[in-house]
């Protein structure tokens, strides 16, 4: 059994980054960015008002001043003319600031008669301007790798860039297997149960920027399981659900040995999740998830987020876990690193009292999955310990 570093270190060295493609700005939410794209304009491109006022020389600026209002400044329509010495130019927010004007007086402060305004006596002296490049100047760079939200498209599109070098989505094939399986809304026989782990796994996933493809669910036969690997085939990570064990129906390894698989690993040193495997198949990566609900979505979140990310050219790096202070004690860990479901509250981290690996409902309660290194002592209320929030 190896460790959960070196498990993740031996996936990292099955994948990488893929290659770029090019999408237009409105598919470009949630992508990865792959290349620096530098902004193709100045913002603003001119100096402008931040006010509705009257634009003026600041040096002509004083208690009681008058100026003549010459003309008009509005977003879209620039002053074309000219004002000179005690003259002002009417101007709303967003208008070019005229070139020999320096100063806006936001018409609060002024009292207007025709074609006449007088400054007030209490007026601010801030400028109201809003200088040319003072968000960002032509060739200003967006660097990449980086997860492209909602804010980045905004200011991507700011700088007229209307199409956006991205990581080509991960192909993850997600493949259930067991006779023991059927689909959400199907009527399970008295033996059977319902497939949740594919669903887990490809809502975590997808939410990664991956493309999922579900495969029919496999079942426990050889014959099956090769269809079902056949269909997975041109994907660029194939994750199989189950069958991982040792029982006499744990086909998983073998048939996927049959097929070529080049193995990197079998079983983890952690709980839940022992008996995960991960090689090379073909073009693609395999990991082997356990069958057991929690155990595929805790490896799901141990494993196979950082590799997806790995994939989309983020660094391949762990997932950093965080300190918090124990609200409860822990009695002493066993020989794998223990991943609990527990509870974060302003209190601290409650680790649940049931663990077993086949607990979802535990699961969806818990935000937290508190880390135990292997053979990590009883822990008393108040320790600090390790945790990934969920
Ligand atoms: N003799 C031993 N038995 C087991 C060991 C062991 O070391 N020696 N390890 C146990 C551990 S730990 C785990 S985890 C499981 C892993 O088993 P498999 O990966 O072979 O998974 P299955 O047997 O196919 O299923 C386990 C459990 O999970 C349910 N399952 C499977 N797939 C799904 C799915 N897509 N959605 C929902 N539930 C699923 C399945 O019905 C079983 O109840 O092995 C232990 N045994
Ligand atoms: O890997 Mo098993 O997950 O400990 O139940």
């Amino acid at each position: 059994m190896i460790s959960v570093a070196e498990a993740l270190e031996q996936l990292f060295a099955l994948v990488s980054p893929l290659e770029t493609e090019t999408v237009p700005l409105r598919a470009a939410a949630g992508r990865l960015l792959a290349r620096d794209v530098a902004a193709a304009r100045t913002q603003p491109p001119f100096d402008a008002s931040s006010m509705d006022g009257y634009a003026l020389r600041r040096d002509e600026v004083e208690p009681d001043a008058m100026f003549k209002v010459v003309g008009e400044a509005a977003a879209g329509h620039a002053f074309t003319g000219h004002a000179g010495p005690g003259q002002c130019v009417r101007i709303f927010t967003g208008a070019p600031v005229p070139d020999e004007l320096d100063f806006v007086v936001i018409q609060e402060d002024v009292t207007r008669r025709g074609d006449l305004i007088t400054l007030n006596r209490d007026m601010d002296g801030k400028d109201n301007i809003r200088p040319a490049g003072g968000d960002f100047k032509a060739g200003d760079v967006m660097g990449a790798p980086r997860r492209l939200g909602p804010t980045d498209i905004a200011l991507l599109a700011s700088m007229n860039i209307a199409e956006v070098p991205v990581t080509r989505r991960p192909v993850v094939a997600i493949m259930a297997t067991g006779d023991e399986l059927v689909m959400p809304g199907e009527t399970p026989g008295p033996d059977q149960i319902i497939a949740s782990n594919s669903f887990g796994l490809a809502a975590l996933l997808e939410a990664e920027g991956a493309e999922v493809r579900m495969i029919p669910i496999a079942r426990d036969t050889t014959a099956s399981l090769k269809t079902a690997f056949g269909l997975a085939q041109d994907a660029d990570l194939v994750v199989t659900i189950g069958g991982a064990s040792v029982g006499d129906h744990d086909l998983v390894a073998p048939v996927a040995a049959e097929l070529g698989m080049e193995q990197s690993f079998y079983k983890v040193a952690m709980r839940p999740g022992k008996p995960l495997m991960a090689g090379r198949l073909g073009q693609a990566a395999m990991i082997g998830l356990p069958g057991n609900p929690v155990s595929a979505m805790v490896c799901g979140t141990i494993f196979v987020v950082p590799v997806v990310r790995a994939l989309l050219g983020q660094r391949a790096a762990p997932a950093q876990p965080k300190q918090a202070t124990l609200a409860a004690p822990l009695p002493p860990n066993g020989p794998r690193e223990h991943y609990m479901r527990a509870v974060l509250s302003e209190d601290g981290l409650t680790a649940f009292d049931r663990q077993d690996s086949s607990l979802l409902s535990i699961l969806s309660q818990a935000n937290s999955l508190l880390v135990r290194p292997p053979h990590d002592g009883a822990r008393a209320m108040g320790e600090e310990v390790s945790y990934l929030p969920l």
